[in-house]
């Protein structure tokens, strides 16, 4: 495989003696991951479900690898339900080793498409709040499906630039994941396309931006709080770099220790111009060390004294249209790991949306998504939303239809088709059903006499 020449040179000071063995290990072939969504299925379901042939990445509780030449899990109706996610095994470790607890505040800075922030929304079980943020719009879409369909609704979803969002959420988050935009060597392997990326914007190029978004992110995080930076790359301006130049500015930030696996290799504090021995601390995963590609790790703590941020102020809850009142009486919010309160409804136009408590006022900010969105209000009759489908369960929502995997009416449902469902409902039930792939929440139909009528979300349906 072709590689520059300057980076060959940076590779062999690198690793010195491993260089060769590195170099060899461009020849295997990548390996292919996959990771269960913990907020819906336990590992120990997934494992008991899962169709195609999977094994367990060794430091991932949650990750397996699939053989990627044979099987194809993106087409398989359990992707659809959002029980898991395709990730490359060593991208699993930024989000696995930040620890994120259920009603943190957690911003993942460079979030697009959402490899990250849906394990950090997993990690979170409904509770406290994500702001998943990237600068490209474009990204950000992909993003939010991605985080709908993992049935994360205590989110926002934004695109700004960070240090835009320094003005909204100074001090406000309990732990930070910056995955930043990288010269991408260690994807050389998996993504040809990364080495003329590569020659074209290369390491001096990047540590500019990882540094001032680093710095930004340093401002949003609550003293105590924590922050863990990776990178896919190699160089050491852009990883031991920017941890340095971090510890400069910030000296209240000190690198913490990250939960060992034996394949992890130790930062290198030799790399960049200071000597800071606890660099040693943070993580380099290489390809021809563990069976992953190549990444960089750091995780740091802010010290100082916490004072809790409080939000904005409440607004009242209006009166609620009947079908509304109605639908909402309808889920056991409980069972679907909602604390719900009346008062966290919002509604803007037709829109009705469910937001997480104790925000900011985040008038002029550029969103794609605030809150889960609940549904639309049409002359007072409501219609559920497929993010609200997702984040439900069988056990929070009384009427549901559900069938086995192997019915091929679950592929047509996704395909977007009208179904006859007699079979499973009888004839009397009427309205709004949840329909699912063995017990899992696909989407919503609305059902009369023995038909369920498609309401899957046109944008999501799979090609016939
Ligand atoms: C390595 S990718 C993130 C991958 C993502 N974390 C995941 O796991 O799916 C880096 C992202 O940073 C975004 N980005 C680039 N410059 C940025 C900036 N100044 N602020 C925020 N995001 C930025 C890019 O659009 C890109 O989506």
């Amino acid at each position: 495989m072709y590689l520059p020449e300057k980076f060959e040179r940076k590779m062999q000071d690198i690793l010195g003696d491993e260089y060769q063995e590195y170099v060899d290990c461009y020849e295997a072939p990548r390996y292919y991951g996959l990771r269960v969504n913990t907020k819906k299925i336990s590992v120990e379901d997934f494992v008991r479900i899962c169709p195609f042939e999977i094994r367990p990445i060794p430091w991932i509780e949650n990750g397996f690898y699939y053989d990627g030449a044979q099987i194809s899990p993106a087409k398989h109706p359990y992707y659809a339900a959002g029980l898991y996610y395709l990730q490359e095994p060593s991208a699993m470790t930024p989000a696995n080793r930040l620890p994120v607890e259920p009603g943190d505040r957690v911003l993942d800075v460079c979030a697009a498409p959402g490899g990250k922030a849906t394990e950090l929304g997993a990690k979170l079980q409904g509770q406290g709040v994500l702001v998943a943020n990237d600068i490209s719009s474009s990204r950000a879409k992909g993003l939010l499906k991605n985080i709908e369909m993992f049935g994360i609704g205590n989110v926002l979803v934004l695109s700004e630039e960070p240090g835009k969002l320094v003005e909204y959420f100074r001090g406000y988050f309990d732990k930070i994941l910056i995955d930043a935009p990288c010269s991408g060597e260690g994807m050389f392997r998996k993504d040809k396309k990364m080495v003329k990326a590569w020659e074209e914007h290369g390491p001096e190029f990047f540590s500019k931006l990882q540094r001032s978004i680093i710095t930004q992110a340093a401002e949003m995080l609550r003293p105590g709080g924590m922050l863990l930076y990776s990178t896919c790359t190699f160089d050491g301006l852009e990883n031991e770099g920017t941890i340095g130049y971090l510890l400069e500015q910030y000296p209240e930030f000190t690198i913490e220790g990250i939960r060992p696996y034996e394949g992890f290799c130790a930062g290198m504090p030799g790399l960049w111009k200071k000597d800071i021995p606890d660099l040693k601390k943070t993580v380099r995963i290489f390809p021809h060390k563990m069976k992953g590609e190549g990444h960089y790790i750091a995780l740091l703590r802010k010290n100082g004294e916490h004072e809790m941020m409080s939000g904005g102020s409440k607004k009242r809850p209006k009166k609620l249209a009947e079908e509304l009142e109605a639908f909402l009486a309808q889920v056991d919010w409980e069972k679907a790991g909602i604390d719900f309160k009346r008062e966290q409804l919002e509604f803007h136009g037709e829109r009705v949306y469910y937001m997480p408590e104790n925000l900011p006022d985040m008038a002029g900010i550029r969103f794609l998504r605030t809150g889960l969105l609940m549904g639309e209000l049409k002359k007072n009759r409501f219609e559920p939303s497929q993010a609200l489908a997702m984040c439900l369960n069988m056990d929070a929502y009384g009427d549901c239809i559900s069938l086995p995997v192997d019915d091929d009416r679950v592929v047509r449902y996704l395909k977007g088709e009208t179904l006859d469902v007699e079979d499973v409902t009888g004839m009397k039930k009427k309205g709004w059903h949840l329909f699912c792939v063995d017990g899992y929440p696909l989407g919503w139909g609305k059902l009369a006499s023995g038909t369920l009528k498609n309401k899957y979300l046109p944008g999501w349906r799979w090609q016939s």
